[in-house]
């Protein structure tokens, strides 16, 4: 599996970024999780990145806990910078990065690519909205996540649908779309998806 392939036209020193989109509960946290102990990637989750700053206690972390509790996007520069900020302390080490939750619509993918620079493969997590709502209430028994409550769920469902489905055309014009059918199992999800991180090769 590539170490360290460049993308090409990436302006930066960053190696193989791939960008896992799909919508709440699709099964991203899990098929990411899959990817790492697989092809050992480094996982930046968005959401896991927001989680620690609220947790922190900082003054920031409460603005981004008030935003997240009603499943609203938190402002485009403060989750890029913590994206980017944490790329660049991994990457001397990084086999490549999988980005997680990022971009959620189409400007934040333009922004990432002048700050940070151009992903080579979209796994696109797709389920039934049906399926992510059963998904998400069955975490909400355990996660203890304030945004996995009915109403929650359904703004964030709402928010996927109108900003972040487009994402997925933004990139298919350039061929680098995978489209992963989530609606099985955890493996056979993962199966498709390792098949299409080898037909990076
Ligand atoms: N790229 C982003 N831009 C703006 N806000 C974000 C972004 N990523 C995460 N968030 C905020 O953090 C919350 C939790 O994100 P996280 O990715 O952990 O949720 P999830 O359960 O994995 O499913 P989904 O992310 O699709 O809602 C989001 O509802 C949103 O409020
Ligand atoms: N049946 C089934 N459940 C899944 C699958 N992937 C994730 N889940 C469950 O669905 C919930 C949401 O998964 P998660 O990875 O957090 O989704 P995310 O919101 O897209 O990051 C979790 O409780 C998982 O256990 C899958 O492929 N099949
Ligand atoms: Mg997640």
């Amino acid at each position: 599996m590539h170490s360290s392939l460049h993308v090409p036209g990436s302006p930066t020193i960053f190696s193989l970024i791939l960008i896992c989109p799909g919508g709440p509960g699709s099964g991203k946290g899990t098929q990411c999780e899959k990817i790492v102990e697989r092809y050992g990637f480094t996982h930046l989750s968005s959401g896991d990145l927001l989680r620690a700053e609220v947790s922190s206690g900082s003054e920031r972390g409460k603005q981004l806990a008030a935003i997240m509790e009603k499943g609203e996007l938190v402002p485009l520069d403060t989750i890029l910078n913590m994206i980017k900020e944490a790329m660049i302390a991994k990457a001397s080490t990084s086999k490549g990065f999988l980005i997680d939750g990022y971009p959620r619509e189409v400007r934040q993918g333009e922004e990432f690519e002048k700050k940070i620079g151009a992903p080579c493969l979209l796994l696109y997590i797709d389920a039934k909205a049906e399926t992510m709502l059963m998904r998400l209430i069955k975490r909400g028994e355990t996660s203890g996540r304030s945004d996995d409550t009915a109403q929650t769920i359904k703004n964030r469902l709402e928010l996927y649908y109108k900003a972040t489905e487009p994402v997925i055309a933004y990139y298919q014009g350039r061929g680098i779309v995978r489209k992963i059918n989530a609606e099985g199992s955890v493996d056979e999800v993962f199966s498709q998806v390792a098949n299409a991180i080898e037909s990076l090769q």
